[in-house]
């Protein structure tokens, strides 16, 4: 898969919600009815995060959930692409990007969001042909000023940001031309996943698919 395809695909992707609630999971059994909330809330695009011992067994679940497109995330080596592909992640994310994990996942037609949080970053990608990438950390980076400012120069870049953003702040990104969706966890916060409380959840979600999109 060329980076433009992969792109390309993200991009698919990125506008099918405005926004891809990024998952912890510490208990595959949580997984199912995560996802089934999610989804009957409006946002059917999933990242579940290489962070516990249970997300890949959790991504394996909810490949299962009819409607529900589930990728990984924190994809750091090409290890984590392979393992991430195997369980059937259809997408990956990554807080940065290096020339081997974009090569693996190139190499295993794995579309992947690499991070990227400087203009000299961003244009390396861009010169590789990623068109999407993940801004990130969006908040600590400069959030949605400083996003803006990076599209007048790169306009031809579109980003996912993510890191920091809330149903609060969301609305700044959305409205920006250079953005295609925002990425988040706090459509689903620990607490609420730890308590079962998927109605909490599916609610968020709710709240999170109505957001004006770009
Ligand atoms: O590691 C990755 O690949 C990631 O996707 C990182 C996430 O974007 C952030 O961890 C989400 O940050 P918060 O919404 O501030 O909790």
């Amino acid at each position: 898969m060329t980076p433009q395809e992969a792109s390309a695909e993200i991009l698919r992707l990125c506008q099918m919600a405005p926004v891809i609630p990024v998952l912890t999971i510490d208990d595959a059994a949580h997984a199912a009815p995560l996802a089934r909330a999610l989804v009957a809330g409006g946002l059917s695009v999933l990242e579940v995060t290489l962070r516990t011992p249970a997300a890949l067994d959790a991504i394996r679940e909810m490949t299962r959930i009819p409607g529900a497109v589930i990728g990984a995330g924190t994809v750091i080596t090409p290890e984590d692409a392979t393992a991430a592909r195997a369980a059937g992640a259809r997408f990956a994310v990554s807080p940065g990007a290096t020339d081997r994990l974009l090569d693996a996942c190139e190499n295993a037609a794995l579309p992947l969001l690499p991070g990227a949080a400087t203009a000299s970053e961003m244009m390396r990608l861009a010169e590789r042909g990623y068109g999407m990438q993940k801004f990130f950390p969006a908040e600590p980076s400069g959030g949605a000023p400083a996003l803006k400012s990076i599209g007048a120069p790169l306009p031809q870049i579109r980003f996912c940001p993510t890191g920091g953003i809330t149903a609060q702040n969301a609305p700044d990104y959305l409205e920006l031309a250079n953005v295609a969706c925002v990425g988040g966890s706090w459509v689903a916060p620990g607490d609420a996943i730890a308590a079962r409380d998927w109605g909490r959840i599916e609610s968020l979600a709710r709240s999170a698919s109505a957001l004006p999109g770009p």
